[in-house]
């Protein structure tokens, strides 16, 4: 190295020296980086290193790479340079962001909130920890190459009652900590279950999200609510939680989605009535590929029933590409003359509309707030973008039409995260039965409604991407990936149409006789 001052400390112009093919340097945010033997190996080409050795190459890295690209290369830097202090926030596992509404009011130090206490300090803090160290790493991969999540990781989250969580409140978390001691089970409340909704859509991968034990976490609760055999509901209960185990829910069809009258898959009991035999089709099942038990919708002699079946060899499960990665498990599944004894069946024969429908309130509330998430990290994307991209010599954020497009992504996500929290609170503060009379309407609608900004927020945070904004991979990976799949949350758990519909429905029907 020629003209080191000390092994890690250099000088502007003795870095200006080292601009040759056989020696070059640059200058990243007060950092040398030695990038001879990377020139062959450098995905924009040699070229452009070249052409900026010796320099400081600050702004035209930033222009063209995310931050983490130093992280991943940090064995190219040599050092830094004399009396001068690297100033690009370097983040680390865990970390809370600094950039303005990249995180929520109540983690903003200036803010308060009346919602939060301790224990859902020290359950968020824990849980980036893990999402951050732990699951993210492998949730990119997963995502990257469209397997599933390993058993490993799996073990992992049960081990911290992480699985248990995902259900939500509830005596199945009574005698359970969460990560070493976050938070108690008995105390666990909607808030603690928003904060690990939120936490675990950080992993930014949209197929793994729900790869994560999603159908477990919307069919399992079905089960804990309406199993009248309560041996079989607690075995199963902890094969599940165990991570031994895993579960889907099966309603949908090709022939129906939200019109659960129109489903053709049937159950019929057996001539000693000891059993159920199932057959029909299922398709877009989250899960669906590992699961080892469906809740599964079935027409019964007169009505709709739903029934827990596990995998045995009549059950056929093939994979569906869908437009996020198949690291969900996505599944079409065949039910041909599968056997499933009657203490299988959830609640009452012929009235297994009800369990389905109470079942819908709590997974419709989780998918809002792990979209809020995603609303939140593309506007950070997007604050960070436009402040370090240059355009006309000037940053992107020095345009009025990019600051218009800003506001409004902030608006759309402070707004749903503050009326999602003032519904935590209802949930928090009523028994389950009065969730269901009170909350279906309003989850409906702010569902629904989210989605749609969540619509705006995704072709505004494109727009300001340009290319990138639709490149996979690179400085628009966020961004690219919520456009491409912002729209599961807006048809899984109940279309904006329906869901809208519900709610003005619902409303309507408790209309006082009031007159203009
Ligand atoms: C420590 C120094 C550098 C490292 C480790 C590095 C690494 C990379 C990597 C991994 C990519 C692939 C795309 C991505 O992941 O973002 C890339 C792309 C690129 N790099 Fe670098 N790079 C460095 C410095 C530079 C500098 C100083 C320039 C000068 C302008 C440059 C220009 C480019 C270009 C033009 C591309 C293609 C960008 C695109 O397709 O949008 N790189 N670089």
């Amino acid at each position: 190295m020629p003209g080191a001052i000390s092994p890690t400390t250099f000088s502007r112009a003795q870095v200006a020296k080292n601009n040759t093919q056989d020696s070059l340097w640059c200058i990243i945010d007060h950092k040398v980086y030695d990038l001879t033997d990377f020139l062959d190996a450098h995905p924009g080409g040699n070229i452009v290193l070249q052409q900026l050795g010796g320099q400081d190459a600050t702004t035209a890295f930033y222009n063209l790479h995310r931050h983490e690209v130093l992280q991943k290369y940090s064995g190219l830097c040599i050092g830094t340079i004399q009396d001068e202090t690297p100033e690009v926030v370097d983040p680390q596992p865990g970390d809370l962001s600094a950039v303005p509404y990249a995180e929520p009011t109540w983690l903003s130090p200036q803010f308060s909130s009346p919602y939060y206490k301790p224990s859902h300090h020290q359950l968020r803090k824990a849980l980036r920890e893990f999402v951050d160290a732990e699951l993210k790493p492998e949730a990119q991969q997963k995502e990257a190459d469209g397997s599933y999540i390993s058993q490993e990781m799996i073990d992992k989250m049960a081990a911290n009652n992480i699985l248990a969580m995902r259900l939500g409140p509830g005596k199945h978390l009574h005698g359970k900590t969460a990560l070493g001691g976050a938070v108690k089970g008995e105390e666990f409340d909607y808030f603690h279950d928003l904060i690990t909704c939120q936490e675990l859509a950080r992993v930014l991968s949209r197929g793994f999200q729900d790869g994560n034990m999603a159908g477990m976490s919307i069919s399992l609760t079905a089960v804990r609510s309406w199993m009248k055999d309560t041996k079989l509901r607690d075995a199963v209960t902890e094969e599940c939680l165990s991570g031994k185990k895993k579960m889907s829910l099966a309603i949908t069809e090709a022939f129906a989605g939200s019109d659960v009258a129109g489903l053709r898959t049937t159950a019929e009991k057996t001539a000693e009535g000891t059993h159920y035999v199932i057959n029909g089709t299922k398709k877009w099942i989250t899960n669906g590929m590992f699961s080892d038990y469906f809740v599964v919708g079935c027409k019964t002699a007169k009505g709709f029933s739903v029934i827990l079946v596990p995998r045995d060899d009549n059950v056929e499960t093939k994979k569906i590409k869908t437009s996020y990665s198949t690291a969900a498990g996505t599944a079409f599944i065949q039910f041909d003359n599968v056997k499933v004894p009657i203490n299988h069946l959830l609640g009452e024969e012929d009235k297994g509309f009800q369990v389905i429908m109470s079942n819908f309130n709590h997974e419709r509330w989780a998918m809002t707030a792990a979209v809020i998430q995603w609303m939140r990290a593309v506007t950070e994307e997007c604050l960070k973008w436009s402040n370090q991209r240059i355009v006309f010599g000037k940053p992107l954020s020095d345009q009025p039409v990019i600051r218009a497009k800003l506001a409004r992504m902030i608006q759309h996500t402070e707004a749903t995260q503050a009326w999602l929290e003032s519904i935590t609170h209802q949930l928090n503060t009523m028994t389950y039965q009065l969730q269901n009379k009170h909350l279906g309407g309003p989850i409906g609608l702010l569902k629904s409604f989210t989605t749609r900004c969540a619509h705006e927020v995704a072709d505004d945070a494109c727009n300001i991407f340009g290319g990138r904004g639709i490149t996979q991979g690179g400085m628009g990976k966020v961004v690219e990936q919520f456009h491409r799949t912002y729209k599961f949350d807006a048809i899984l758990g109940g279309t904006e149409e329906i869901l809208s519909d519900l709610g003005v429905r619902l409303a309507i029907k408790q209309m006082p006789k009031a007159r203009l």
